[in-house]
């Protein structure tokens, strides 16, 4: 499994009180499998993204990314995973400004020990970005940004893909051409996507939603 939470719990700060965020969250996600994760604003989202991409201390429960478990893994572990295991995709695209879309495609690939030139331009061409290998990112548009950065993620293979509303500085018409890609490219290479996305049409494109509300997860329909 890609991706498997059982019971986690997520306590925080807020103000001079400790208030439980996520309650008795479970979550199993198979591979190539696509999941929206939706839920107002401050219900916990991207703490659980970061819970599972090891950059917060998990508390109580336990999370396992393909099969190695989160909870008492060391830095190491930890990073090792992030650079081989998963990959993630942010709003703002978090793209390198000195290096040009060739070198931003391959950047991830490389440090996981896994670039492969062929590979890389197979992405490029299929999210039409081919012709922009030699551009620097301050001159591309948006959509070809985030273009960028799901061949860059998806240049070492992952098993696990996070994405933090990728879309969310998009137009709709962009917005749904993205997404279309993305999810085609997942299911193709087999690579499981949780997604947080805060828009009902790209949730229904997905094969399971779910909703985190007052701290707990549920499974929605997809029939709208
Ligand atoms: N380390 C922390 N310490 C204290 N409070 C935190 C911490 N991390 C997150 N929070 C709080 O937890 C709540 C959930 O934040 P989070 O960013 O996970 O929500 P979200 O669902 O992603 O929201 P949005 O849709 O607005 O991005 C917020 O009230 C936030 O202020």
């Amino acid at each position: 499994m890609p991706l498997t939470i059982h019971n986690l719990n997520h306590q925080i700060h807020d103000g001079h009180i400790e208030r439980w965020l996520l309650t008795r969250v479970s979550l199993n996600i198979a591979p190539g499998e696509c999941v929206a994760l939706t839920g107002d604003s401050g219900s916990g989202k991207t703490t659980l993204l970061n819970l599972i991409a090891g950059l917060e201390p998990l508390q109580q429960g336990q999370i396992y990314v393909a099969g190695q478990g989160l909870r008492h893994a060391g830095d190491k572990t930890l990073s090792q995973l992030r650079r081989q295991t998963l990959a993630m995709i942010f709003q703002h695209y978090n793209l390198l400004s000195s290096l040009n879309v060739s070198d931003n495609i391959s950047f991830s690939a490389r440090l996981a020990g896994r670039y492969d030139q062929s590979h890389s331009l197979s992405l490029a061409r299929n999210l039409g970005i081919d012709h922009l290998l030699d551009h620097y990112p301050d001159t591309l548009s948006g959509g070809e940004m985030q273009r960028v950065a799901i061949a860059r993620a998806l240049g070492t293979r992952p098993k696990l893909l996070l994405a933090d509303e990728p879309t969310g500085n998009l137009d709709n018409n962009n917005s749904d051409k993205v997404i279309e890609q993305l999810l085609s490219l997942a299911k193709s290479h087999h690579s499981a996507l949780l997604m947080v996305t805060h828009s009902a049409s790209i949730a229904g494109k997905m094969d399971k939603i779910y909703q985190l509300k007052d701290g707990q997860l549920n499974q929605q329909s997809c029939g709208g």
